[in-house]
């Protein structure tokens, strides 16, 4: 094994990102983009209610506090649980580029344990978009803002059209989703995976 994956290296003909016009307000809080996500969701019991807040540029930060049920080993987070706390945080960033995308690629060091009732405070930001693709980078710090870094992800994302949770997601979820009165949670629903 020789070191990261070249699939999460921009070519030389990527661009910087561009935040877009509408994007929300450095410090807004984005919301859950689906009331049932593991990663956001707010009606989602067994989820991690991860909260993400707009940034400067194409960035955010989000915050997750480690629950009893995320464990792996005796009072520590789950890997696997850490890995979903990293891609929720990078797939928020496509709400500031307003592109839908979903993970393509996801590569996570684990630096420290992360202890029960750990809040962990992630950072993320797109570094290059080169057509579909987008490149995006994410830590996650304890013991606040400032405080060691106890997570990393690389990531790609790939840019897909609405149909793609249409044509692919389960029918009840995608009637459910389509019912939804609320014409932006409607749309938010099918930004991320079914
Ligand atoms: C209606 C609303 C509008 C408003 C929208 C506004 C804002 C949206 C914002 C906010 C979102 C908010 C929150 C997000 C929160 C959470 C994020 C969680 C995200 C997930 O948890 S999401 C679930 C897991 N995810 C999947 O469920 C994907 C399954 N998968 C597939 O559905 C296909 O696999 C797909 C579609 C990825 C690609 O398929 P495809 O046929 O479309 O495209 P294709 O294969 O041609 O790839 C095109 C180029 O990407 C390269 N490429 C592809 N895959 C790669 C890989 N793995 N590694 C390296 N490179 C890869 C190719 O090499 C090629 O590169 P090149 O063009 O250079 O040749």
């Amino acid at each position: 094994m020789s070191g990261r994956n070249t699939a999460l290296t921009p070519p030389a003909d990527a661009t910087a990102p561009v935040r877009h016009p509408d994007a929300p307000a450095p410090g807004e809080l984005l919301g859950a983009h689906y009331e049932h996500c593991f990663g956001c969701g707010e009606d989602q019991p067994h989820g991690l209610h991860l909260e993400s807040r707009a940034g400067e540029g194409v960035r955010v930060t989000a915050e997750f506090t480690v629950k009893t049920a995320h464990q792996g080993a005796p009072g520590l987070a789950h890997g696997g649980v850490l890995a979903t706390a990293l891609d929720e945080t990078l797939g928020s960033l496509n709400w500031l580029l307003r592109v839908i995308a979903v993970t393509g690629r996801l590569e996570t060091d684990y630096l420290r344990p992360v202890p029960v009732g750990t809040v962990l405070y992630l950072e993320a930001e797109v570094t290059a978009v080169a057509g579909r693709k987008i490149y995006s980078t994410a830590v996650g710090r304890i013991g606040g803002p400032e405080g060691p870094v106890a997570v990393r992800a690389d990531a790609l994302f790939i840019e897909v059209k609405v149909d793609h949770f249409i044509e692919n997601g389960r029918p009840e979820e995608i009637r459910a989703a389509m019912a939804e009165p609320d014409q932006v949670r409607r749309a938010r629903a099918f930004e991320v995976n079914p």
